[in-house]
């Protein structure tokens, strides 16, 4: 813990700005590339998938998924962030974040958010254990904020188990029609010649990177329903309804609620400003280079539109009845409201 930059005194701290001196390497393939390949493989909108544990991961996550699950030591304060990819990943890690570190900041100008994409402040723990860098882990003081694309079923027993101390996980859902939409914007950034009614019909299926999405988003609703105090669910299109509320649920669940005196300072629409999709959108570090773990994709990438409902513009009506009827279906009886 030496090495860690000592300006850092509350809250958690920007993953970058924690040193990783002579950390090392150890890609989770050298160890665990064998029984990848022993998996069931496709090849779908240009990502190789592997079948694992019922969920299709893409291939250079398999390894460190499997680290992730046999080595991964939660501490009692972590918070790891889950989603499906394109469901809100981004505005959570920057609204926990703040959220977390709003102590730390009384003086807004300051703060990270400001400098570095919400993805260079949190670790990305897939990539992470993909790329044998979990001591870096370690070296990220507490509390810890992380996050990830595994379904809970993929959770680490060590987070997961019934009888272990874990930690609290937070999950963000969103439509499934916006987030293929999402989706498909995002993938054609590299591969522009991508037809959208492809990469649908792989979701309908739920032969996509990290599907089937219904399997994952009720494999959290499960979790929460089990153990509201350790897993909390929140949606997409509900933060865009009323974001304070919802971080007020956000702070209330990491621990860390608002006082009336916070209250009466405006520190939850301050929370809210600062991650706001406009605010995040216009800033310098947001428009140019490439974002922490997902080092392949420009920082501009993750913020587009930031709306709910924009699938009417790619989807025929016959599209939005399909994958609509796909996911009611799967979560007929389970008490979550399909979209
Ligand atoms: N601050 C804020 N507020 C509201 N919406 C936001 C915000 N930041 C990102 N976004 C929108 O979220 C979509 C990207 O999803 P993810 O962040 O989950 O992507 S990723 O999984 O991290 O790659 C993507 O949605 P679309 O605009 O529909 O493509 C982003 O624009």
């Amino acid at each position: 813990m030496a090495a860690i930059a000592t300006k850092w005194t509350s809250g958690p701290v920007p993953f970058t700005d924690v040193d990783d001196g002579t950390v090392p390497k150890r890609p989770a393939k050298e160890e665990f590339g064998s029984l990848v390949a022993a998996l069931p493989r496709k090849n779908q909108a240009g990502l190789e998938l592997r079948l694992y544990q019922g969920f299709w991961l893409p291939d250079h996550w398999v390894a460190g998924t499997v680290v992730f699950q046999r080595r991964f030591v939660p501490r009692a304060d972590d918070v790891i962030l889950a989603s499906y990819p394109k469901c809100g990943t981004t505005w959570l890690k920057a609204l926990a974040f703040a959220t977390m570190t709003r102590d730390a900041y009384p003086a807004p100008a300051q703060h990270p958010l400001l400098r570095l994409n919400p993805h260079d402040c949190i670790p990305f723990l897939d990539e992470i254990f993909a790329d044998g860098q979990e001591a870096k882990l370690e070296r990220l003081p507490s509390p810890r904020l992380m996050n990830t694309h595994m379904p809970h079923t993929l959770l680490p027993e060590s987070v997961t188990g019934a009888d272990v101390a874990g930690c609290k996980v937070v999950y963000v859902c969103r439509d499934p029609k916006d987030m293929v939409v999402s989706l498909w914007h995002f993938l054609r950034r590299r591969q522009p010649d991508l037809p959208f009614a492809e990469l649908f019909e792989h979701v309908c299926d739920g032969a996509v990177a990290v599907g089937p999405i219904w399997d994952h988003v009720l494999s959290y609703w499960r979790a929460s329903l089990a153990r509201p105090d350790r897993v909390l669910f929140l949606r997409y299109e509900d933060l865009l309804l009323d974001t304070g509320k919802h971080v007020r649920r956000l702070a209330e669940f990491m621990g860390r609620p608002f006082s009336p005196a916070e209250e009466g300072a405006g520190a939850v629409e301050a929370v809210v400003e600062l991650c706001s999709f406009e605010k995040m959108k216009g800033l310098e570090v947001n428009k140019k280079g490439s974002a922490g773990a997902y080092h392949a994709m420009p920082r501009d990438s993750f913020f587009r539109k930031g709306v709910a409902g924009d699938w009417v513009n790619h989807m025929t009506p016959e599209m939005a009845t399909r994958l609509d009827e796909v996911v009611r279906d799967k979560f007929r009886g389970t008490g979550l409201a399909a979209p």
